[in-house]
């Protein structure tokens, strides 16, 4: 079967023929610019991706890659129909939402004594048993939750089948490179394949396959297999969020007629042009803000490759969006239900 293109390729090719999302090139200078001054004055590093989220495992384990591997096959689709009734689930006196909940509702489970994280058991969890481990505290279930249940016990069964069951060791499989992990995923975990076809053209964003990349390499700390030459190969990941952060900032625009859609709250159809061009755009328009950004510091004599790319301009722009959401309200994301995002 014809391969698809890359995430990369792809997002270039949906840029150039994109007709209701466009990237800005002074709105990327400018972001450039102010993320800039930011890595100047604190250098965004691994360190921070444990430190700033409580709910990520701490540890380098085992343990700690099956918890991402599980927490991102599950990585999808929080957003609620109303913001102000949504599914929250409390965790050692706080309250989450969105994708927090997710982790949140995985620790509660973890910590009344339910393997959540071992594939022997999620391969085979039933319906109620998802619906029990992923419970809201309010009357808003998580949404999507028979698909979660379809991700769990497919994702399970072939972790178990090909990998005897530990995602360390398809770790172990990629030697150390982030595009050949990112492949393991794609052809041995069906749920992972976030492909589309653009005017004619295979495309693919695999966010949450590169998410899982990403997430890898962090709980990893960047060190032994976790240690990936390749990791700026990887792109930011094409969720619901970066896209409003980065109209937000000025960096892209949208054409009236799909903002007005926006603003009417429309359900988009995964696959469809106008969300191909929000997902495709998005990647395109990061690609640019990191190269931008390497620039600035080439011009003060600072070769950044090795500390700046696209895995940590997401975290920061994400959780950026997540931040500033009040400020973002009159730039309404995108809608769609799938299990890509
Ligand atoms: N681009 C990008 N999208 C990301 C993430 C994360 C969280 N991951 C990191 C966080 C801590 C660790 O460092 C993880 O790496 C979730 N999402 C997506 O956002 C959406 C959920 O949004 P809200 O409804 O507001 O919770 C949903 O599509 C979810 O898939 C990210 O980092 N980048």
């Amino acid at each position: 079967m014809e391969a698809f293109m890359s995430p990369k390729e792809s997002a270039k090719f949906i840029a150039e023929n994109s007709k209701d999302v466009y990237v800005e090139e002074d709105g990327v200078r400018k972001v450039a610019e102010m993320l800039f001054d930011k890595f100047s004055k604190k250098e965004l590093s691994l360190d921070d991706w444990k430190l700033l989220h409580e709910l990520n495992p701490q540890v380098v384990s085992e343990e700690s890659v099956n918890w991402v591997f599980l927490v991102d096959a599950l990585n999808f689709s929080f957003w609620s129909e109303h913001e102000d009734h949504k599914c929250l689930v409390k965790y050692k006196g706080k309250i989450y939402s969105g994708y927090w909940s997710l982790c949140a509702a995985v620790n509660r489970a973890l910590d009344e004594g339910i393997p959540i994280t071992s594939a022997s058991y999620y391969a085979t969890m039933t319906l109620d048993q998802v619906r029990h481990v992923f419970r809201s505290d309010t009357d808003v279930p998580m949404p999507l939750i028979e698909d979660r249940h379809r991700v769990l016990n497919e994702t399970g069964t072939v972790l178990l089948e090909k990998f005897g069951g530990s995602f360390l060791t398809c770790i172990k499989k990629s030697e150390k490179s982030a595009q050949k992990l990112l492949h393991l995923i794609i052809e041995n975990f069906p749920s992972f394949r976030d492909e589309a076809m653009f005017q004619g053209e295979k495309v693919s964003f695999y966010k949450r396959a590169q998410i899982l990349v990403a997430d890898t390499w962090n709980v990893l700390e960047g060190k032994g297999d976790g240690c990936f030459s390749d990791i700026s190969s990887v792109t930011i990941f094409a969720d619901y969020r970066i896209p409003q952060v980065l109209v937000h900032l000025g960096a892209m625009r949208y054409s009236e007629d799909l903002m007005k859609k926006l603003h009417e709250g429309l359900v988009f159809q995964s696959g469809g042009k106008q969300e191909v061009e929000i997902r495709g755009c998005s990647i395109w328009c990061c690609e640019l803000i990191c190269s931008r950004l390497l620039e600035l510091f080439k011009k003060k004599g600072q070769n950044m490759s090795e500390k700046i790319n696209a895995v940590l301009l997401d975290y920061y722009l994400w959780d950026y969006a997540r931040d500033h959401r009040k400020d973002m309200k009159g730039i309404p994301f995108h809608r769609v239900r799938c299990i890509y995002y």
